[in-house]
């Protein structure tokens, strides 16, 4: 199966990362390589990408697609939480310019076998990274009916939450889940069907809530950012694509702290925390894609990008 993947954003996240030839640039979600693509040509010899991703299929379809730009370009198969790390092991401790484009491929949703998908029934995986032992059969079959309801609540935000949940534990007491297919009808069970025909696939949000705990995609997320901002050199710009709430929060919460870090009370006259801004804010509102690139790709529906730019000098 080839690697296929629209990039979302592409132009508006190029022309924020301000790419300078000369400059070094990482993309922690490297996928397919479509954004790296377009940053690779901007860059003259002197110039370095870095591209992490944390699944194999990535690394590989990546390293083809940026083949011709040769020695410029490194691929590093990792978690981005570990970027800072992974930089100093080949020489790099500051860059001027960091991308994440979060959350799964396209490639990832389409091939059946990695569990990703509510649309087959398949085995119940969800790893980005296969070389992880844990799976999401391990956590609809052994985390308690309360962690489920949790996570189904807080990760997939669906109302039904509760009796999802309920309905897991009763049917794994039966016999464990171990299917895609299994799960959605324990679901379909779990909402009432009135509900469910008019409002999308109903499985959806609890698919989501448990990808997102597999992957502990909001903990990295959010244990990652400022540590990327302190990499960056002076000017240097971090560029992120969300794609629910729930991680664009993170990322305008994080910004915001980085740029305004001061816990004196609003009555001080002046600033005694020694909290100093590391940058500013340069998207006061998320940049949205527009209709014409919706009607081209779905998936770009509910992307969102924010930027920072650090600024410690000033
Ligand atoms: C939306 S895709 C990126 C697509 C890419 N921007 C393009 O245009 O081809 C997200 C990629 O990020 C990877 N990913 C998600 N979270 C990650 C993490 N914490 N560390 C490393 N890779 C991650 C996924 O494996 C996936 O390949």
């Amino acid at each position: 199966m080839s690697f296929e993947h629209k990039s979302v954003l592409l132009d508006e996240t190029i022309e924020n990362l301000n790419i300078k030839p000369d400059g070094i640039y990482v993309d922690g979600t490297l996928g397919g390589g479509g954004h790296a693509w377009h940053v690779c040509s901007r860059l003259s010899e002197k110039g370095r990408f870095i591209g992490i991703d944390q699944d194999e299929a990535a690394i590989k379809a990546a390293g083809k697609r940026l083949e011709e730009f040769g020695d410029k370009v490194t691929i590093i198969r990792s978690n981005y939480c570990d970027m800072k790390e992974k930089l100093h092991e080949i020489g790099i401790d500051k860059v001027d310019g960091i991308l994440l484009d979060l959350g799964v491929s396209s490639y990832q949703l389409d091939t059946v076998e990695r569990g990703f998908t509510y649309r087959e029934d398949t085995a119940l995986d969800m790893r980005m990274d296969q070389r992880q032992d844990k799976t999401a059969r391990d956590i609809v079959n052994d985390y308690s009916e309360f962690d489920l309801y949790r996570i189904i609540r807080d990760y997939g935000e669906d109302k039904f939450a509760k009796n999802i949940a309920k309905h897991i534990a009763r049917a794994r007491k039966e016999k464990p889940i171990e299917t895609t297919g299994e799960l959605i009808e324990i679901i379909k069970g779990a909402i009432p069907m009135k509900l469910w025909i008019n409002s999308g696939h109903p499985a959806k949000k609890t698919f989501q809530a448990l990808r997102i705990e597999l992957n502990r995609e909001l903990e990295v997320l959010k244990n990652s950012l400022d540590e990327m901002i302190d990499i960056l050199n002076e000017d240097g710009r971090i560029c992120i694509i969300t794609f629910h709430s729930l991680e664009d929060r993170i990322v305008k919460t994080i910004f915001r702290k980085n740029e305004n870090p001061c816990t004196c009370p609003s009555d001080f006259p002046i600033c005694v925390c020694g909290n100093k801004s590391k940058g500013r804010v340069v998207t006061r509102k998320p940049i949205a894609p527009g209709e014409e690139e919706i009607a081209e790709n779905k998936r770009a529906k509910s992307s969102k990008l924010r930027v920072f730019e650090k600024h410690e000098n000033r």
